[in-house]
């Protein structure tokens, strides 16, 4: 064992057979400053992210998996970074209970670790306030197994709440016949249109009208490497962030 693996912190990648999880089990390996201790997948047995000795765990799994995952992680006091989507206001609320009990643990969960993303996002959050109307698209990969994104929520969840603390009402919409889902899902009060095709990977367009003009901020994940930059400052920074910390941004600034 050389000098600077003694010193690497120990990661355990929970999911690690899935498309997200081989790419952080590589840019772990990859990583001077990390060691990839466990590689865990569905089946096997938690116990062996413990037995590795693993201080911060990657969980890029499935919605009805990942607070088991998460629980699980913070019971046994080891921090955890998490990718997978899923998460409602009531989960976060959730988290933050268990957390109380172990106030040394971190935990970070992000909708998006791609930087060009969480930029979008703020982007979008910044405009808000000063268009009538906002549409959200996403386009993904027919694999995936929910709509829409879990970054199309949150886009919605900030666009939302900047528009009622600028006091917008409604978007126009004079729409009275509808085939169901023809209008995308309501989230928050803003529409949400989920796109699934082959050779997309991870894509969003947000789209503000106004009177005469409009603007879109798109963002495009061509590769799931765009990710690996903001799991890997994740990882690196959770365990000096005790508590629960919801997106990418308070470590980018
Ligand atoms: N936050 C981000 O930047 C980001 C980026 C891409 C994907 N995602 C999200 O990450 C999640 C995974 O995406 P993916 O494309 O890698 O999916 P995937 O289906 O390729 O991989 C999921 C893996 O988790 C495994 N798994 C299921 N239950 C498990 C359990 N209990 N314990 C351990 N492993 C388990 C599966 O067997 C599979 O190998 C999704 O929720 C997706 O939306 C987030
Ligand atoms: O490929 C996926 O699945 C992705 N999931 C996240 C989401 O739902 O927003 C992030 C982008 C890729």
């Amino acid at each position: 064992m050389t000098e600077q693996q003694k010193t690497a912190a120990r990661v355990g990648v929970l999911g690690a057979r899935g498309r997200m999880g081989m790419e952080v089990c590589k840019a772990v390996d990859s990583a001077a400053d990390l060691e990839l201790v466990a590689a865990v997948d569905q089946g096997d047995d938690l116990d062996a992210v413990a037995q590795a000795g693993a201080e911060v765990v990657v969980d890029f799994t499935t919605p009805d998996a990942v607070m088991d995952n998460l629980r699980w992680c913070v019971e046994h006091g080891v921090h955890a970074v998490v990718g997978t989507t899923g998460f409602t206001g009531q989960r976060l609320a959730e988290v933050r209970g268990w957390l109380a009990g172990r106030p040394g643990v971190g935990v970070v969960i992000a909708p998006n670790f791609g930087i060009g993303a969480v930029l979008m996002m703020q982007f979008a959050a910044r405009a808000a306030r000063y268009f009538e109307s906002v549409e959200i698209v996403e386009q993904h990969h027919p694999r995936k197994l929910d709509a829409p994104s879990g970054t199309a929520t949150h886009t919605a969840r900030l666009i939302a709440a900047a528009r009622a603390d600028a006091g917008l009402g409604p978007a126009p919409d004079a729409t009275r016949d509808e085939v169901a889902g023809a209008r995308g899902a309501d989230i928050d009060g803003v529409r949400v249109h989920a796109v699934r095709a082959t050779g997309l990977v991870a894509h969003q367009e947000v789209l503000f009208g106004t009177t005469g003009e409009t603007l879109t901020i798109r963002h495009d994940s061509y590769d799931r490497v765009s990710f690996m930059p903001g799991v890997l400052l994740a990882v690196r920074e959770v365990g000096r962030r005790p508590g629960l910390t919801v997106g990418l941004d308070a470590l980018l600034d």
